[in-house]
């Protein structure tokens, strides 16, 4: 085997599955692409396909043969030759298989010569990825005495042998502590370049911090696939009034409250036809804080409107900024648990 292969790309299309048996499809009409080195998080509810879709991917279950699907890794078509594809891949399965008998040392050894590393570089490269996995002190140990963590780490060590132009990992994080959980984060973040990474998971904080695009399937459909800065792109500003220097300053929650408002509705009637203003406001001891909705309104424009009318008030602004969305409320909002915030209705609370 070559030492440095070069990253792979995936191609799915049109892909429905059904397991034997079971009334509805695992995937529906499924279709992204994925590009070399990129790290994509798939995300989705219990049950939504993404073990189904991984498993695919890596050649462990058939690709239905129907007109129109497709399904490609580093240009290798997996219908035809999953064998090959099982080459450009290391998986990381929701079950780690493993050899209890083993040590961990001899498990790995044996895994690399599955996966045809050359006899004299095995040992070295078991050490890089127990190095990687952080397994460096246990590689003596029998996998039958391993914790879950461990155990988890050797098959996160699986996948890495050889350094396969494509990781696939099934909730790399679950079971490990979170040191741990820390460790394998950076080590994965480190991987995306040189080699493409598709990884599982249910903290999407996790995915958040390491992706670099999303991939979201709910019932077996593909619901979202955007950039995380997409999917976390605000459509609201978040502001913040001190209280005025001049005046007094000892209005009552109410007044205050009011001057924002109206200095907010006269920045928003600068834009022609841009609906009714969506803000929710709240007096919070000395401040006055408030989210408005841009909606069809460049949120620079909305900002620099907002500016210039609280200057005019005598607001004394001490902060306005995108509102940062959590990638939790676009998971909720196409996942279908949540109404879109673009469609709620604001107003003053
Ligand atoms: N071996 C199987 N036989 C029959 N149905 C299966 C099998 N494996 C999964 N399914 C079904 O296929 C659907 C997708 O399951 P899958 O395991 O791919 O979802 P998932 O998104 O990985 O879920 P989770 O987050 O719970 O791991 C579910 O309805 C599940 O019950």
């Amino acid at each position: 085997m070559s030492d440095a292969r070069a990253p792979a790309s995936v191609e799915v299309e049109g892909l429905t599955f059904h397991y034997p048996g079971a009334e509805d499809p695992a995937l529906r009409e499924v279709a992204f692409r994925v590009r070399p080195g990129e790290r994509l998080g798939l995300l989705g509810p219990n049950g939504a396909g993404k073990s189904t879709m991984m498993r695919i991917a890596c050649g462990y279950l058939p690709v239905p043969r129907r007109r129109g699907t497709k399904v490609r890794v580093a240009g290798l078509d997996v219908a035809t030759q999953s064998l090959a594809v099982r080459e450009q891949v290391g998986y990381l399965p929701e079950q780690v298989p493993l050899y209890q008998e083993l040590r961990v040392r001899e498990h790995l050894e044996f895994r690399a010569a599955v996966k045809r590393v050359r006899r004299r570089a095995r040992r070295a490269e078991v050490e890089r990825v127990a190095g990687l996995a952080g397994l460096e002190d246990m590689l003596e140990t029998p996998i039958g005495r391993l914790s879950r963590g461990y155990r988890q780490r050797v098959g996160i060590a699986d996948a890495l042998l050889g350094s396969p132009p494509l990781v696939v990992l099934d909730e790399p994080t679950v079971g490990l502590d979170p040191n741990q959980v820390q460790g394998i984060r950076t080590m994965l973040k480190n991987l995306g370049g040189a080699q493409t990474l598709i990884f599982s998971s249910h903290i999407l904080a996790e995915v958040e911090a390491l992706c670099d695009r999303i991939i979201i399937l709910s019932r077996g459909a593909v619901v979202a696939d955007e950039t995380v800065s997409a999917a976390l792109a605000s459509d609201t500003l978040s502001i913040e009034w001190g209280r005025p220097s001049s005046g007094g300053g000892g209005e009552g929650d109410a007044i205050r409250g009011a001057a924002v408002q109206a200095c907010l509705e006269q920045a928003w009637s600068r834009f022609d036809a841009a609906g009714p203003l969506e803000v929710e406001l709240s007096v919070v001891g000395d401040r006055v804080q408030a989210t408005v909705v841009s909606g069809p309104v460049a949120l620079d424009e909305l900002a620099a409107a907002i500016g210039a009318e609280s200057l005019a008030a005598g607001l004394p602004l001490v902060r306005l900024e995108p509102g940062r969305r959590r990638l939790e409320e676009r998971f909720a909002v196409v996942t279908g648990f949540r109404e879109a915030p673009e469609r709620a209705k604001g107003g003053r609370s």
